[in-house]
């Protein structure tokens, strides 16, 4: 580095030298204009010379080697006195949680082998907690001072992440006073960062938020210090904190897998299918009185194709609307009750609150495609009593994985409704075919599924609403042919439990709150397609 170009005038200065990058020799540029360092290979003898750039937010280390290699150690790489000092947001230290047992109890080495190196190069220092049993890291929060730390990393799954955000949330009520038990108490935001190395088995925290599972690029998103407020509801049972969760809250089916797969956590992950499987097979539906509180200052709907990606404009706008109101109430954030209740009452298989779009490996796109981050809302996905037949149909469009890249001329089967996705070939394209029908792949497109973005939630279930089991039905289903709408089981469950971020709650009756942006993690959201969302407009 050091040859300066002369700045066009108005313009700050650009910084040109060449770099050898093994036997290729380079043009490097850093860009004060673009914030960004680029190099463009020298013209090969053969034509053609590659350009690439790196943001100089996103350089995680610099590093100089000696020219003169009797001067340097054995000719490695040194370091600089502050390689990490890039931008003010970029965390120095970090409390680490590793669950040891989580997914495929890989927690340990998936953060020795692949971050704590990352971490090391980007000079971050790290006090390490590898959790003894359930609630470790939970518990240690409550005390530890966090003072010393710019952000907490939890290497595991949802639960772990469950249990670090109730630590975090916890804490920081305590500090300020706050009584969680009360459900219309206005939570404090909490401002330490969370950072999750994804080791579980759903990882649906992780991979909603940035869109993939990944330990590597989690741990690039902490190291460059990104910030992505995350919506955090509240569940009740009248005067009691049940639990928070970010993820799903899940009654009926996913609760059922849930309660069947806990004996079965030597499994691995497998256990999901394996209890989804049997889940599925028994068909039990629940009856039980919903009421929803829409969320009236939500833009948008469940049903948007639009989706929550990297700067979204809908969670810009709740975060505005959130500091006009801490401004308004002297910091407080208080509860919003306005609007009009709505109820609903019937037979469901499914009740599933997503706070956000649920998006993991099994189901790329999530069980509520269009839910948002940081908009303070909930979708409410309500799944009526139908057919085997229909659940499954409606079971297996979360499969969808319309969001990978499609080169021309190449498709991929639709195995939902026996129709094919097809980039047009060039010459499809010069007759003016834009592309085969957009198959209908919308989950929520059947007559048995209703969606509803909602702020605040209530559920009670039939056999309490009257006055609990009614003990001559009960003796009646010990046998198997008195149930009729089982005929595979020998008893009708009077209630399901619920799935909260992959923990069963004892309670069924609850109240749920979403409050709007009260944790922070180290991600972006995840990163527009531009490709893949252009051909979708296009054949849309
Ligand atoms: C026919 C295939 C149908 C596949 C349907 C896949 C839907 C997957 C939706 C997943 C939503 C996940 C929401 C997130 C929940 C997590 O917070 C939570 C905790 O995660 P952690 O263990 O990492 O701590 N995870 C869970 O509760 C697990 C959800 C289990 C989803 C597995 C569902 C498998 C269903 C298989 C049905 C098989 C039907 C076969 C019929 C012939
Ligand atoms: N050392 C430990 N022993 C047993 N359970 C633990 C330990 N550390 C954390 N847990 C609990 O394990 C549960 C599941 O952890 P998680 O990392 O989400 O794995 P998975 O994705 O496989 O469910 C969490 O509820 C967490 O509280
Ligand atoms: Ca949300």
């Amino acid at each position: 580095m050091g040859e300066r170009s002369p700045p066009p005038a108005g313009r700050r200065t650009r910084l040109v030298s060449s770099l050898v990058l093994g036997q290729r020799a380079c043009e490097v540029a850093l860009d004060p204009e673009r914030g960004a360092l680029e190099w463009t290979e020298q013209p090969q003898p053969r034509g053609g010379r590659e350009s690439c750039a790196v943001p100089i937010s996103e350089i995680i280390a610099v590093e100089e080697t000696e020219i003169d290699k009797k001067q340097c150690n054995s000719g490695k790489w040194q370091k600089m006195a502050k390689p990490h000092a890039f931008t003010a947001s970029r965390p120095k230290h970090l409390l680490v949680y590793i669950n040891p047992y989580g997914g495929k109890k890989q927690g340990e080495k998936i953060y020795e082998q692949k971050v704590a190196p990352l971490f090391s190069l980007a000079s971050i220092s790290t006090d390490v907690i590898v959790t003894e049993r359930a609630n470790h890291a939970r518990d240690n929060l409550l005390e530890v001072n966090l003072e010393k730390y710019d952000g907490v990393v939890c290497v595991g799954g949802d639960g772990m992440f469950n249990e670090v955000m109730h630590g975090l949330i916890g804490r920081t009520q305590k500090d300020s006073g706050i009584d969680q038990n009360n459900p219309k108490a206005p939570l404090v935001q909490c401002n330490i960062r969370i950072g999750i190395i994804p080791a579980g088995s759903t990882d649906c925290v992780c991979y909603s938020t940035v869109g993939i599972n990944d330990p590597v690029t989690s741990a690039l998103h902490i190291i460059v210090g990104d910030t992505q407020p995350l919506d955090v509801s509240s569940v009740h049972h009248h005067d009691t904190l049940l639990k928070y969760f970010v993820s799903l809250l899940g009654y009926g089916f996913y609760g059922d897998i849930l309660k069947d797969s806990e004996g079965k956590r030597w499994m691995g992950p497998v256990r999901y299918d394996l209890s989804g499987f049997k889940t599925f097979l028994s068909h039990h539906y629940y009856e039980g009185t919903i009421s929803l509180l829409p969320a009236s200052h939500a833009v948008g709907s469940p049903r948007d194709k639009k989706h929550c990606r990297s700067g979204c404009h809908i969670c810009k706008q709740s975060k505005q609307r959130l500091e006009i109101e801490q401004k308004k109430n002297g910091g407080e954030i208080k509860g919003d009750d306005e609007g009009e209740w709505k109820v609903i009452r019937g037979k469901f298989l499914a009740i599933n609150i997503a706070n956000i779009s649920c998006a993991c490996p099994r189901s790329p796109k999530g069980l509520a495609p269009a839910a948002h981050l940081a908009d303070g809302s909930s979708d409410l996905i309500l799944v009526r009593k139908c057919s085997r037949f229909n659940f499954l149909r409606y079971l297996i469009r979360h499969t969808n994985r319309d969001d990978q890249k499609l080169a021309r001329g190449e498709s991929w089967p639709d195995f939902h409704c026996g129709m094919k996705l097809t980039f047009p070939s060039k010459n499809q394209a010069a007759k003016g075919v834009t592309g085969h029908t957009w198959p209908c792949t919308a989950a929520f497109d059947f007559s048995f599924v209703e969606v509803y973005r909602i702020k605040k939630f209530q559920f009670t279930s039939k056999h309490l609403e009257d006055g609990d089991c009614d003990a001559k039905k009960m003796q009646k289903n010990r046998f198997g042919h008195f149930c009729r709408d089982h005929p595979a089981c020998c008893c009708i469950p009077p209630s399901s439990t619920w799935n909260c971020d992959g923990e069963t709650l004892d309670c069924s009756t609850i109240e749920v709150t979403v409050h709007c942006q009260l944790m922070k993690l180290f991600a972006r959201g995840i990163e527009r397609n531009s490709t893949l969302e252009a051909v979708q407009r296009q054949l849309c």
